[in-house]
């Protein structure tokens, strides 16, 4: 296997992104963090920008070990200068001179000719040379960069003492076959590039970074610089986290592999989107929370039967502690059982399909469905006996100064009964009136009590009742993201309860939970 270089520029290229400015303490945790995470070197600023820059690469060069430490510059001599000075506590520096190279760069940016690009660029690593034996070079825009004159630049540079040569596709408008073109040309055209790593840095205006880089490593590049999430200029780097799975989980096909901790990736990006505010989006590649998602039932029921039906990488590899199968309106029987057993309900399959149809329900009136929805849901229908009343439908008026009236459908077995009610205190007294009228069972409700059991706009509201009859105390529960039809539930379970007797003495134990 080839050992593929981690260059890490989040501290460099990734605070390049608008608004992601890091401060000297928060630069240093995030190093740390990358050494944690195993990169190879990271590119801790461009000590010329400004004070602050020149100060975190200080920082970081005098306290991180066991990594390259990076410092950018132009190829000026102050800039050259200034960045070795930040360096100069490091224990394995390294310089980082630029230049750009294309026609519109040289003409329009630049106004240097071919000839003075060469002898600059030279110049500048002879002088970087001069601080440290670990000189990396890019031309710029070597994407956009005439094939002939980026090998002559190349060499130059490599000449004058570069170790590292980087091919950065600046404006991200390369294509994987046309950043694969670009290295092969060079391995076959520059004569001294065996001296010198080849390195890649592709921009994702395209969208195309990772899979670019991936080109140029098929075609012998031997460092990738990325970023953490993906942050840079504009749309931003190669994602770190992307590059380095694709690697190892197509190992089969690139022969190659980094010494990154891939456990690491999922908590780094945590900290570096925290402390950037740069979100990650739901469905990013790895990181992001949909990553090891599924909520489709066939996708579910494939992976509780073999998780490689629907997983290329195992989510406890990159730090995520484990796959989730979110419940939703997709999923299926399979899932709701397998999380009916974890919440550890025993669920025969005559219960699960009542739970299921009322999930199926709940799911298209609800974005999300969380546990507790799922408990309320198997509470509502475990046990529940087959001449037990069950709500079909309701409604009720009511208004200021009115008397209200309401209209109840209930349905035992086979038979369905409607009934309507004018009176009582308020909408749901006359709802409870109604229900009276139907079942025949009378209940004077002692406690009566709603709350929200899940989170969200559309949370689920859960209502209980303690009724008196007969000198006994029945218990209702009712759970609905209406809650005046959780109202109307929990009175009907407490009236079901009269029906089979199973209340408790007024003065004697109260019941578990409902
Ligand atoms: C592709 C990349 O990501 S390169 C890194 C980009 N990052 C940054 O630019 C962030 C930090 N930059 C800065 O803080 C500022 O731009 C500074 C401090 C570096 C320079 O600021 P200023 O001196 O005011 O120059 P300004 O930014 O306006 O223009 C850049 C100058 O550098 C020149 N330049 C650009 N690249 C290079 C290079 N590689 N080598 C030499 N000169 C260069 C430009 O031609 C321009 O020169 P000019 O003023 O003579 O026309
Ligand atoms: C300095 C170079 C490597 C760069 O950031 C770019 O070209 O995008």
């Amino acid at each position: 296997m080839r050992r593929i270089t981690i260059f890490d520029t989040t501290l460099r290229d990734g605070e390049q992104s608008p608004g992601a400015s890091m401060d000297l303490n928060e630069k240093l945790e995030v190093a740390q963090a990358l050494v944690d995470l195993g990169v190879d070197v990271i590119e801790a600023g461009f000590p010329i920008a400004s004070p602050g820059d020149f100060e975190a690469v200080r920082a970081i060069a005098g306290v991180v070990r066991g990594v390259q430490i990076c410092g950018l510059a132009r190829c000026n001599d102050k800039d050259i200068d200034r960045a070795w000075e930040a360096l100069t506590g490091a224990e394995r520096p390294r310089i980082h001179v630029f230049l750009a190279t294309s026609a519109i760069h040289r003409e329009f940016k630049l106004k240097m000719g071919k000839e003075e690009i060469i002898a600059r660029a030279a110049a500048g690593v002879r002088r970087a040379k001069k601080y440290c034996d670990n000189i990396e070079f890019s031309p710029e825009d070597a994407a956009r960069t005439e094939p002939d004159f980026l090998c002559q630049v190349v060499e130059a540079a490599i000449a004058a003492g570069a170790t590292t040569v980087n091919i950065p596709d600046t404006v991200g408008y390369a294509t994987p076959a046309h950043m694969g073109g670009v290295i092969q040309t060079l391995v076959d055209r520059v004569p001294n590039l065996d001296r010198a790593v080849v390195s890649v840095h592709c921009h994702n205006d395209l969208g195309l970074a990772v899979a670019n880089s991936l080109a140029a490593v098929e075609h012998g590049a031997g460092q990738v610089e990325c970023t953490i999430n993906g942050i840079g200029e504009r749309a931003g780097n190669c994602a770190l986290e992307e590059i380095v799975m694709a690697l190892r989980t197509r190992g089969d096909f690139y022969n190659c592999d980094t010494g990154i901790e891939t456990t690491r990736l999922a908590p780094t990006s945590r900290l570096v989107s925290g402390i950037t505010g740069m979100q990650v989006q739901r469905n990013k590649a790895i990181v992001g929370r949909n990553a090891f998602a599924h909520e489709a039932g066939i996708h579910q029921d494939g992976m509780l039967k073999q998780r490689s039906t629907y997983e290329i990488m195992r989510p406890e590899d990159v730090g995520v502690s484990k796959t989730d199968l979110v419940l939703g309106k997709h999923s299926g029987r399979a899932a709701l059982a397998d999380r009916a057993k974890a919440l550890g309900y025993h669920v025969s399959s005559e219960e699960l399909d009542r739970v299921f149809d009322d999930f199926k329900k709940l799911a298209d009136r609800k974005k999300e469905i969380f546990d507790a929805d799922i408990a309320a849901l198997i509470d509502k229908r475990i046990g529940s006996e087959d001449d037990a009343w069950s709500l079909v439908s309701y409604e009720v008026r009511a208004a200021s100064g009115q008397t209200p009236s309401s209209t109840v459908t209930l349905s035992r077995a086979d038979e369905s009964v409607s009934d309507t009610f004018f009176g009582g205190d308020g909408p749901l007294d006359a709802l409870f009136n109604a229900i009276e009228k139907i079942t025949g069972t009378s209940i004077v409700v002692r406690d009566f009590r709603v709350r929200s059991v899940t989170r969200g706009k559309d949370a689920q509201g859960e209502t209980t009742i303690e009724a008196e009859h007969g000198g006994k105390l029945y218990r209702g529960r009712g759970v609905s993201t209406d809650t005046v039809e959780a109202s109307v539930l929990a009175f009907l379970a407490a009236v079901n309860r009269v029906a089979v007797g199973s209340g408790q003495p007024l003065d004697g134990e109260r019941p578990g939970a409902i």
